[in-house]
């Protein structure tokens, strides 16, 4: 065999794994590698035979297709009539396999089967006794397949995106007469040119299409861009690519094209193409993988961020996260934040950390307990007042809770407790940015991010007219709601976790263990106080507990509910205490120490003033 024969070049060419195609200047083909056949569907062997025809009247035509339209010559429902099939509601895209009798206006009636273009399906599969012939028609999207099985012949067609699938069986002898192997036929002799009334070539183990060399190149491809573009250098043009990615016969690929020259004349042109259809899912595959890995690293990332974020606010359940993710956002942002949740449940806690997490971090924190001060004060206290605004002002006027806290964050607490008048004059700071103090005139700027809270359905109050529509609106831009625990039981373990070593640090005790039947209990039950109550329940065990263990028997469940209600009232009439002592030296600061002029002031007897003085031990 000599170096520069037909065989010895077929040899080597054909061990080649990319494609590889020589034409001479004339368009003959000099060189046309097993690949390549491959590549551009012409590949013969092992192939059913079949003599050229076209379709007849009365064949029996069946058909898969995986996506009507896309890769079977653009069939529509105007050529699926010629079956039979009066849907129109079959589109673009759709799945589709019928058996039908061509050209037979519905009088046999065709079997079909399709699904729209979003499925979710593994496959489509259609068994009938078409005519008394059995087949089995299966598309099968999992592993890119459409096979069509008569009695107990098969024909099988891969594809990569889409194909369009046909055998035809002779309407008198119904013996296969036609039916499409890869790419080539489907392509070349499309569903849509065949029920139009296209030749078909024949095909099988001898037929000519095997024989590629020395026909010229538009014998044996269809006239596309490549091709034109292959032949046009190979005439002389002067064009060449490397790596040029080609979608050909449904394989992605990577197009190489060379002019060939001898002795500076052109003599024809070169086309190498790989398929990298491997390479591709490879990569998607690497990318699904790098994708996945990236998006477990942020959340990962993320639970990291929250984690520190919010490392006292504890719990392990999907709630609580939400309610943590929530709030980092809330914290991001300058938008006012309202809280809802029941008592207990940690809005406040909750409030401090997203000032916390905010770039206001470094400014003041004011929590006001709206539902604590008295109506009477609660004006005074919010926006401060003017020297003489009433009787015992001091006389330099006071700043209010806004203005101290301007520039940061102020935690309105009990929000749905706030006075309708008060509710007007919070909708204009929220609007406007300013404040009058009582009895001011000088508008004060204020420039504070608003975090508020309720264990009221402010919606209801809004109903029944005690909270205004419009200051609704205002606070509720970012509203995070923490649900009750017994709604988040996974929660408890991880709280008492936390809980039980840092009341035992401020009760000054050892740290005590908690037994599992303690646990039990605890987990049991229904928390209608939230961790605040888990909180009681737990100092209270401590201190039951003379050992280092808190049992089953130092739980006292229950009594909760009465003693949060006697612990608001002390707290209540604590503050109205610190209050009253704050205003007796205050006022007795203003006169200098002068008691006739305070107690004129305070419009309080002589008696009581002397009572009061004792009672708080005012010097
Ligand atoms: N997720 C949590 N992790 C740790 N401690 C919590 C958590 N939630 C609440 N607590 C604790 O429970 C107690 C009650 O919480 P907090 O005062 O924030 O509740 P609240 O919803 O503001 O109650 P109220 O509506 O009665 O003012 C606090 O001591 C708080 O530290």
């Amino acid at each position: 065999m000599a170096f520069n024969s037909e065989s010895y070049v077929k040899m080597f060419t054909d061990m080649m794994s990319e494609g590889f195609i020589v034409i001479d200047n004339k368009g003959s083909i000099r060189i046309y590698n097993e690949k390549a056949k491959e590549i551009f569907g012409i590949t013969q062997e092992g192939q059913k035979h079949h003599e050229e025809g076209k379709l007849e009247s009365g064949d029996i035509i069946i058909i898969g297709d995986n996506s009507i339209g896309k890769d079977d010559g653009k069939i529509d429902s105007e050529t699926l009539k010629f079956l039979g099939i009066k849907d129109n509601t079959i589109g673009k895209g759709d799945s589709l396999i019928v058996v039908g009798v061509f050209n037979e206006n519905g009088i046999i009636e065709p079997v079909f089967k399709t699904l729209k273009s979003n499925h979710k399906e593994s496959s489509l599969v259609l068994n009938t006794e078409y005519l008394e012939i059995p087949m089995e028609i299966k598309i099968d999207f999992a592993n890119k397949l459409i096979s069509i099985k008569v009695r107990d012949e098969e024909f099988i067609m891969n594809y990569i995106n889409a194909i369009g699938h046909m055998v035809i069986l002779d309407g008198t002898t119904k013996e296969m007469k036609f039916y499409q192997s890869h790419g080539y036929t489907a392509r070349e002799e499309s569903i849509n040119d065949l029920l139009k009334g296209k030749v078909y070539r024949p095909k099988g183990k001898n037929t000519e299409t095997l024989d590629v060399i020395g026909k010229n190149i538009f014998q044996i491809h269809k006239s596309d861009s490549i091709i034109e573009e292959f032949f046009n250098v190979a005439k002389g043009e002067d064009i060449s690519y490397i790596d040029r990615f080609e979608d050909i016969n449904g394989y992605p690929t990577m197009c190489t094209l060379l002019p060939v020259e001898d002795k500076n004349n052109r003599i024809g042109a070169a086309l190498k193409v790989e398929d990298i259809s491997e390479i591709k899912r490879i990569i998607k595959e690497r990318d699904n993988a790098i994708n996945k890995l990236e998006k477990a690293e942020i959340q990962l990332n993320e639970e990291k961020i929250l984690n520190i974020a919010f490392s006292d606010f504890r719990g392990d359940s999907k709630e609580i996260e939400t309610v943590k993710r929530m709030a980092l956002k809330a914290s991001k942002t300058n938008s006012n934040v309202l809280l809802l949740g029941e008592s207990g449940t940690g809005k406040t806690i909750l409030a401090k950390h997203i000032h916390e997490n905010s770039k206001l971090k470094s400014k003041r924190f004011i929590h006001v307990n709206c539902g604590s001060i008295p109506e009477t004060l609660l004006e005074s206290e919010l926006f401060g007042y003017e020297k003489g605004a009433f009787t015992g002002a001091l006389s330099e006027g006071k700043k209010g809770f806004f203005e101290i806290a301007n520039g940061g964050t102020i935690f309105l607490d009990e929000i749905g407790d706030i006075p309708m008048n008060l509710q007007v004059k919070l909708l204009q700071i929220i609007q406007e940015k300013w404040l009058y103090r009582v009895g001011g005139t000088e508008k004060i700027e204020v420039n504070i991010r608003i975090i508020a809270a309720t264990n009221k359905n402010l919606e209801e109050e809004m109903l029944k007219g005690n909270f205004r529509e419009d200051l609704y609106y205002r606070i509720n831009v970012f509203p995070i709601w923490i649900p009750p625990l017994r709604e988040r039981k996974e929660d408890i373990i991880p709280l008492i976790d936390t809980l039980l070593p840092k009341i035992c640090r401020e009760i000054g005790c050892e740290p005590k263990r908690i037994s599992s039947e303690a646990i039990n209990i605890l987990v049991k039950y229904n928390w209608p106080g939230n961790i605040r109550e888990l909180e009681n329940i737990l100092e209270r065990a401590v201190n039951l507990a003379e050992g280092n263990n808190i049992l089953s028997k130092h739980i006292k469940l229950g009594s909760n509910k009465q003693e949060n209600k006697d612990e608001s009232i002390k707290s209540l009439k604590d503050s109205l205490e610190e209050y009253e002592k704050k205003l007796i030296e205050e006022i007795l600061s203003i006169y200098k120490g002068n008691k006739k002029r305070t107690m004129e002031a305070l419009k309080i007897s002589k008696t009581t003033f002397y009572e009061k003085i004792k009672k708080y031990n005012i010097e």
